[in-house]
């Protein structure tokens, strides 16, 4: 099977392209399978330079071409945070319950018509011989007072979706890949995959 790699640490992340690349074909590797103990400091301002810094560090390190993901929730009411700090943001622990738990109480008081929010997603592309390059997709949204479904990972069981009349956490990998931010940015990237990883 072709092998398509992917700079990242999280497994819910990893699961989501698992389903989007497995009917195409491709089987989803990670740094958990090529290079365990790289950590690479997100130390961009946007989601696409964090997703360009993952995805040139294990390029240049394997002298291969990989995929990178930076990813998270902008809610409105908080001016848009937690943003790029969405993994972080209850702390450095990285714990979906904590993050979860924070932002239900910021939002205590805040009324459901001004609970609205999207999942952006930032995919780089990097290889060791062309220029890297990204693109992105999102997700409309609304933050729930409770949570509520056990697929997914991150803010899923908070994250209402309108367009599918349930919450993300409540859809199975493939109906989320359909129309959340990872999928939206990867269709981008889908019709051309071959041509730009297994070219003769
Ligand atoms: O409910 C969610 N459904 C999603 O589909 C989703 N996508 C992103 N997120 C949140 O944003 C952080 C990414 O931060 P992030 O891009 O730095 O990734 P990460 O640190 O978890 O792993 P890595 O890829 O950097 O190794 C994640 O941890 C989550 O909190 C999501 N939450
Ligand atoms: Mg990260």
């Amino acid at each position: 099977m072709k092998k398509i790699i992917i700079a990242t640490q999280n497994k819910g992340k990893a699961k989501d392209f698992e389903a989007l690349f497995g009917p195409l074909g491709y089987e989803i590797l990670t740094l958990h399978d090529v290079a365990e103990d790289m950590d690479v400091e997100e130390t961009g301002s946007t989601f696409e330079e964090n997703a360009l810094l993952k995805a040139t560090a294990l390029a240049n390190h394997l002298q291969t071409i990989v995929i990178a993901d930076d990813s998270g929730l902008e809610i409105d009411a908080l001016d848009g945070r937690p943003g790029i700090y969405s993994a972080r943001y209850a702390g450095e622990a990285k714990s979906d319950e904590a993050n979860m738990e924070k932002v239900l109480k910021e939002l205590e008081n805040v009324k459901e018509s001004d609970r609205t929010a999207r999942f952006v997603c930032a995919i780089a592309v990097a290889s060791p011989s062309n220029e890297p390059f990204t693109m992105r997709g999102t997700c409309e949204g609304i933050i729930a007072t409770e949570r509520k479904g056990e697929n997914g990972f991150g803010y899923d069981p908070i994250f209402f979706v309108p367009a599918e009349n349930k919450m993300m956490a409540e859809l199975t990998t493939e109906q989320k890949g359909a129309i959340s931010h990872r999928g939206n940015a990867l269709k981008k990237l889908a019709s051309n995959l071959d041509d730009l990883f297994f070219k003769a």
